[in-house]
């Protein structure tokens, strides 16, 4: 019997770094993802279907089952229950670093601070590690403007090439993470359809190194 995998993938900047890698794996959508507002893709391989998620919420998918793959960002896996997912390999696409930033020279409070973040979980690890009471407050994005409209002291964010924050008057401070696109899968689905998922990673796996090498 031939066994359907599912694999949820991130859209936005990440999808159009995995499709090349997905191709030269062998495995394709059969229309062009961009110009759709579908959110599940047959793909060339009968038995493999693709769904369009929100990064965030990749992990939640995979970690119930709902898809038996996932590519999402390790910031996103960081934030969720991964109590049922395997992570065995790193695509290597999307690098970026989480750190922690503020207003550029601003000292920080001697106690409590507050901290404004996507990144809850990260940040509540981070400063509990770094014996310092936070205030997490959690916002969904820009969060270089709130040290600027002191709404927080500090920020937990994504920097890459720290234009943003240079841009706003900030700097990066601590790294917390070196992040990319990791792909996961379910453990229950690694069980009950190991053949045709062991197959798949080992075919991303020789693409990674194969774009690596190039
Ligand atoms: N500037 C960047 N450079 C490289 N990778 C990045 C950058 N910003 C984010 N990423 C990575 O890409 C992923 C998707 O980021 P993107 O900005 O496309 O969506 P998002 O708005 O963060 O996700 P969501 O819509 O779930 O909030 C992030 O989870 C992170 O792993
Ligand atoms: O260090 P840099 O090169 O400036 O990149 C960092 C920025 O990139 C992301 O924003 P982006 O607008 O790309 O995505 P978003 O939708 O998550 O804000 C992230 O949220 C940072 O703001």
């Amino acid at each position: 019997m031939v066994m359907q995998i599912t694999i949820a993938l991130t859209k936005g900047r990440i999808l159009k770094e995995t499709l090349p890698l997905l191709a030269a794996a062998g495995l394709e959508p059969l229309e062009d993802i961009a110009k759709s507002r579908k959110l599940i893709f047959p793909t060339n391989q009968e038995n493999v279907r693709l769904l369009i998620l929100r990064g965030s919420d990749v992990p939640t998918y995979v970690q119930h089952g709902a898809a038996d793959m996932g590519v999402a960002g390790k910031d996103n896996l960081l934030e969720n229950d991964d109590s049922n997912i395997y992570e065995p390999l790193d695509l290597n696409i999307a690098r970026c670093r989480l750190m922690t930033a503020g207003i550029k020279g601003a000292p920080l409070p001697s106690g409590r601070i507050k901290v404004a973040t996507k990144f809850v979980q990260s940040a509540k690890r981070y400063y509990a590690a770094q014996g310092r009471q936070a205030d997490i407050i959690k916002l969904y994005g820009a969060m270089e403007l709130a040290p600027l409209m002191d709404l927080a002291d500090e920020i937990v964010d994504i920097v890459d090439t720290g234009n943003t924050l240079k841009a706003n008057g900030l700097e990066a401070r601590d790294k917390i993470a070196e992040i990319s696109s990791r792909l996961i899968v379910n453990k229950a689905s690694m069980k009950m359809k190991y053949s045709a998922i062991n197959a798949l990673i080992e075919q991303l796996a020789q693409a990674v190194s194969a774009r690596k090498a190039s």
